[in-house]
């Protein structure tokens, strides 16, 4: 995947694995993996259940620190970082976006589509103006003053997807983010996050099991007992 020009000057991907393990008790979730994810790069993270995906998303995104190995994000290491720096990368240069929304109950869906963006230092007034433009690509404007327990499961996961993408993160991280969709709504979400990276060279990391999900992204990286291991070809999983 070819670099932007930014990144062709400092040579420098913006995640980076080197031979990453996580082990719970006696599992070993992951297994030493390495990998390489530039900017305008989209992998969908593939394998059965257990296989590790979820762990490399939460190692790459910080969340996780591994037992052994590193990541980096742009260069510097997510594992040196203090809990504060590591939080405001998740704020700032990250965005989530989980099989099930994770909103904050207490606030509206423009309240909880603002709030990074206010943390970040946007004033109110821009910051409602932008989370606002994100509910309406997402198709729940009119459900801006709701709480999430006035919402369908469906529509709290779109609140969710316009507050991940809100901010422009650098990195989208997506676990299974269609799980809580119908299949038209599932296609407006897959088609929005793809179309994030072609405009902005931002990147996406997609976990999901699902191969036609999968393939809304430019590569797949195939995990097997915590390992990366070559992609099927041809066959089915
Ligand atoms: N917090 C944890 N404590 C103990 N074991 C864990 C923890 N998180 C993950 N595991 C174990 O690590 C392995 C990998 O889990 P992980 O959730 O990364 O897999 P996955 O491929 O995302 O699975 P799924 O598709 O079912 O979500 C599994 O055996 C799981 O049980």
């Amino acid at each position: 995947m070819e670099s932007s020009p930014s990144h062709k000057q400092s040579g420098t991907p913006l995640l980076r694995s080197e031979q990453l393990r996580v082990t719970y008790g006696l599992t070993r979730a992951l297994d030493g993996v390495d990998l390489t994810v530039e900017r305008g790069d989209s992998i969908a993270i593939i394998g059965s259940s257990g296989s590790g995906k979820s762990t490399l998303l939460h190692c790459l995104s910080g969340l996780v620190a591994p037992s052994e190995g590193r990541a980096w994000f742009t260069g510097r290491d997510l594992n040196t970082m203090s809990d504060a720096e590591r939080s405001a990368l998740r704020r700032q240069r990250f965005g989530f976006v989980f099989q099930f929304g994770h909103l904050v109950p207490e606030l509206t869906a423009l309240e909880n589509v603002s709030l990074n963006l206010r943390l970040n230092g946007v004033g109110r007034g821009p910051a409602e103006e932008t989370a606002r433009s994100w509910l309406r690509d997402l198709g729940v404007e009119e459900l801006a003053r709701r709480r999430p327990g006035e919402m369908s499961g469906g529509q709290q996961q779109r609140v969710a997807v316009a507050r991940a993408l809100a901010p422009e993160p650098d990195v989208i991280f997506a676990d299974e983010p269609t799980g809580a969709l119908d299949t038209a709504n599932g296609e407006l979400v897959l088609d929005l996050l793809v179309q994030q990276v072609r405009n902005r060279r931002c990147a996406l990391v997609l976990v999901t099991h699902d191969d036609k999900i999968a393939a809304y992204a430019e590569r797949e990286v195939v995990l097997r007992d915590g390992r990366v291991v070559p992609p099927a070809t041809g066959a089915p999983r």
